[in-house]
């Protein structure tokens, strides 16, 4: 994978401990296990809590979030935000391209809309060995950009005093 940078002046902490859900489709398992570890990691060396909740695919992912801000509502858990982990490897049909293109859309639709911090992990590849070099910690490690950018989100809410 050309130039892995670490983008670290793109991202940002919140001030106060924050909460996250991860939510991680295993529809590739052991890549899964590669991007929760990075995801972990980083929320762990940020000193944020979370929740872990596994899905089959990617395209579950953004219905679990809705059910989590309903959650919240009724007076359930409420997170901070919320991080995305799935691998979609493209295949022989078009079946890629809705999986890739309605998980993101979603996540997109429901960041924007409901004000939601939301890191996107969901790797879109063409193989297995482009989704590997990803997926690793100790190379691409999107797991770990996917909660630095959902930290970064809650930071930026909080500067803006929007509401929680
Ligand atoms: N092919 C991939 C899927 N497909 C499964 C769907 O996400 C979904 O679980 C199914 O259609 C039932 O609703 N999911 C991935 O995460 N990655 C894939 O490569
Ligand atoms: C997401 C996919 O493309 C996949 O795993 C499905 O494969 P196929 O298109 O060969 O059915």
């Amino acid at each position: 994978m050309a130039g892995i940078s670490q983008h670290g002046k793109a991202f940002i902490r919140p001030k106060a401990k924050a909460h996250l859900l991860i939510v991680e489709a295993r529809f590739h398992d052991d890549l899964a296990d590669a991007l929760l570890e990075g995801a972990t990691s980083a929320l762990d060396e940020a000193g944020a809590t979370y929740d872990v909740v596994t899905v089959p695919g990617s395209l579950e992912i953004p219905a679990v979030i809705t059910f989590a801000l309903d959650g919240a509502g009724e007076g359930g858990t409420h997170y901070d935000g919320f991080v995305a982990l799935g691998t979609v490897i493209r295949g022989d049909t078009y079946h890629f391209d809705i999986v890739a293109n309605e998980s993101s859309r979603a996540l997109m639709d429901l960041s924007v809309q409901e004000a939601i911090p939301i890191g996107n992990g969901i790797l879109t590849t063409e193989n297995d060995a482009q989704a590997w070099t990803r997926a690793k910690r100790t190379e691409g490690d999107k797991g770990g950009f996917a909660a630095r950018a959902a930290l970064t989100m809650i930071a930026l809410k909080e500067k803006f005093g929007a509401q929680s």
